[in-house]
């Protein structure tokens, strides 16, 4: 199939997203143009699939076969399992929902071979790492890691996924056609690859055991009004795996959870918390390891895959986060449905808009073609964060 589009006019073949990107790399080539890809539909339309197509047909143009070791495009591609396993989730809608978005620039050399690559990612949900109902599940990575060979769940003292509050508020623990034992060592395949090594990938999943750990450190009333303790024993063992995994002092560790230390111009206070503020904090530190953790992995793979400073040609693939509607809608989906609209008006202005503005301006005759604007929409939120900042 790609043979076949390979060079073939726009619009003499059927649709096909291999016909997008083949424009795309002709422009570039003979016009000295770098162009964006934009991949836009609703959650599980099939965005990220379509991005990875898109990637393997650049590749095969623009590859060196015949390279020794790891080419930028093989490292660009096998990103997506690395990328995947941290910020990709089950939701109601697709099984692997990516969690983020994502711009590939894929930078070129005047040869119109790829000569580098850099991978920006977005807005990764952060609320999932401590919460999630039925039927949905928390990141890949968690579940791959709880069915890991046992030499590496006992290393990072893990049990069953079901063990975990993180993982167990929602009764969906295995999916139908991804098997985490499996998905566990192809993951660390890929990120061997991608260029990181047996060390620092066993920092990374000690990071994600941590955060694990740290869901199931639950909090008592103290003896003070207003303060907390370490619940049992069992939320004791956790905070010391936790401590240790993270390589950090247990009781430094213990008193960040239960207080609080607000920062005046004369002095620190440090001000104890009950229960639910300590729960509160625990949960604030979860999602901070965790989205620190896969910035850290994108920046790797980043540096890992090498940019071309002296590239001037490049071809950028985005793949956002699909347009969602719950029945109970939170702050990320107003940021990634505004983002959506944000596009489809980008869209609508330069397909619909402007187009249509160019042929009355011409002259030309023919027909007006409706389309739903929806800057009313942008109005709406838009004017509301005026309003909001103030
Ligand atoms: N071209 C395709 N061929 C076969 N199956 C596909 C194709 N595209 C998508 N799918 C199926 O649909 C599922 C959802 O696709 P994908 O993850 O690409 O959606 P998405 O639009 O990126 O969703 P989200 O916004 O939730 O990340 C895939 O896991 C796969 O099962």
């Amino acid at each position: 199939m790609m043979e076949q589009y390979k060079g073939a006019d726009f619009g003499e073949l059927s649709p096909h997203v291999f016909a997008i990107a083949d424009v795309a790399y002709r422009e570039m080539i003979n016009e000295g143009k770098n162009n964006s890809i934009l991949v836009s539909g609703e959650s599980g339309a099939g965005k990220t699939e379509t991005t990875k197509m898109l990637m393997r047909y650049l590749a095969h143009l623009g590859g060196r076969s015949g390279v020794e070791g790891r080419t930028v495009e093989q490292q660009v591609l096998e990103s997506n399992p690395v990328l995947e396993a941290f910020g990709n989730a089950k939701t109601v809608r697709n099984n692997n929902s990516s969690r983020f978005g994502k711009f590939v620039e894929i930078q070129f050399d005047k040869t119109g071979r790829i000569s580098g690559a850099a991978i920006r990612t977005y807005l990764l949900e952060r609320s999932r790492v401590c919460q999630i109902n039925t039927p949905e599940r928390n990141y890949h990575c968690f579940y791959f890691l709880c069915a890991a060979p046992p030499e590496d769940t006992q290393r990072y003292k893990l049990a069953d996924a079901r063990s975990f509050h993180y993982l167990n508020q929602s009764s969906c623990i295995e999916v139908e056609g991804i098997n985490d034992a499996e998905e566990y060592l192809a993951t660390r395949r890929a990120m061997d690859i991608v260029g990181i090594n047996e060390e620092e990938q066993e920092a990374i999943f000690r990071v994600v055991a941590a955060v694990l750990h740290i869901g199931n450190i639950n909090f008592a009333k103290g003896k003070e009004v207003d303060s907390s303790v370490i619940q049992d024993d069992n939320s004791r063992f956790h905070l010391n795996t936790a401590s240790e995994l993270l390589e950090c002092d247990c009781n430094n560790l213990e008193k960040a959870l239960i207080t609080r230390e607000i920062v005046t111009p004369e002095e620190i206070i440090t001000r104890t918390l009950d229960p639910e503020s300590a729960l509160a904090s625990r949960d604030a530190l979860a999602k901070t390891i965790y989205s620190r953790l896969f910035d850290w992995i994108v920046e790797k793979i980043n540096v890992s895959i090498g940019q071309d400073p002296n590239s001037k040609q490049l071809i950028g693939v985005l793949d956002i986060y699909g347009f969602e509607s719950f029945k109970i809608n939170s702050f990320e989906q107003l940021c990634i449905n505004y983002t959506n609209e944000k596009l489809q008006q980008h869209f609508n202005q330069h397909v619909f808009k402007m187009e249509q503005e160019e042929y009355t301006r011409e002259e030309i005759n023919w027909s007006y073609i409706e389309f739903v604007d929806n800057q009313d929409v942008l109005d709406l939120i838009e004017r509301w964060i005026d309003c909001a900042s103030g």
